[in-house]
């Protein structure tokens, strides 16, 4: 992303919407505006390998790894506002395991760019499959656009739910249960 570029068409944004660049709190904003975005799409500039990062371990462990609750923070690619909310993966491993952190990791990878909620969630479902070659992975989000609660219908407390579900998460029910009834379930523990 060319950063100056981006920068140039916020100052345009700037005066379209009524605004004064030149006035003092707004003088840094383009600039600030197009770090924000950079961020926020820095999942196109990466690759999988890269975040990864060969953090996959042999292991005999064959029930479900479930990873609950992993912050979701995307824009939604049909009017570049924020939906958010938390991601649950689990799957059941064959032979091999990846690194907990590179669930989060894959989340943000595919959460940093234009999405829609589905295509986020069937992402992450294909990229751990295809990174441990696991037996089943079973993806749940639940999240709130704000593009239905700032505007457009205006509904505040609405959320979507999606699922992605792959092998045996896929054919076998009492699986795709396990995982359903883990990731809805509340622990006393608190962290
Ligand atoms: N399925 C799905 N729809 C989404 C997602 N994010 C936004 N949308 C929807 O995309 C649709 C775009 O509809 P349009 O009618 O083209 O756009 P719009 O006039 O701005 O629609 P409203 O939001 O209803 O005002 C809306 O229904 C949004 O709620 C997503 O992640 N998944
Ligand atoms: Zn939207």
């Amino acid at each position: 992303m060319n950063k100056e570029r981006v920068a140039n068409l916020i100052k345009e944004l700037l005066i379209e919407i009524g605004e004064d660049p030149d006035r003092e709190g707004l003088v840094k904003t383009p600039q600030r505006v197009a770090e924000a975005y950079s961020f926020l799409t820095s999942g196109y500039g990466m690759d999988l390998k890269t975040v990864i990062n060969d953090a996959i371990f042999e292991s005999d462990a064959n029930n479900m790894i479930i990873s609950r609750d992993i912050e979701v923070f995307s824009l939604c690619e049909h009017h570049m506002l924020p939906f958010y909310g938390v991601a649950h993966i689990g799957y059941i491993a064959e032979g091999r395991v990846l690194g907990v952190s590179k669930l989060a990791r894959i989340v943000d990878f595919y959460a940093r760019r234009l999405q829609i909620q589905e295509r986020l969630t069937n992402q992450i479902a294909r990229a751990v499959m295809d990174a441990v070659g696991a037996e089943g992975v079973g993806v749940v989000i639940e999240a709130r656009h704000m593009c239905m609660m700032m505007r457009g219908v205006e509904k505040l407390n609405s959320s979507m739910i999606t699922s992605s579900v792959l092998g045996s998460f896929h054919n076998d029910l009492a699986t795709r249960e396990e995982f359903m009834s883990l990731i809805n379930s509340r622990s006393n523990f608190s962290i």
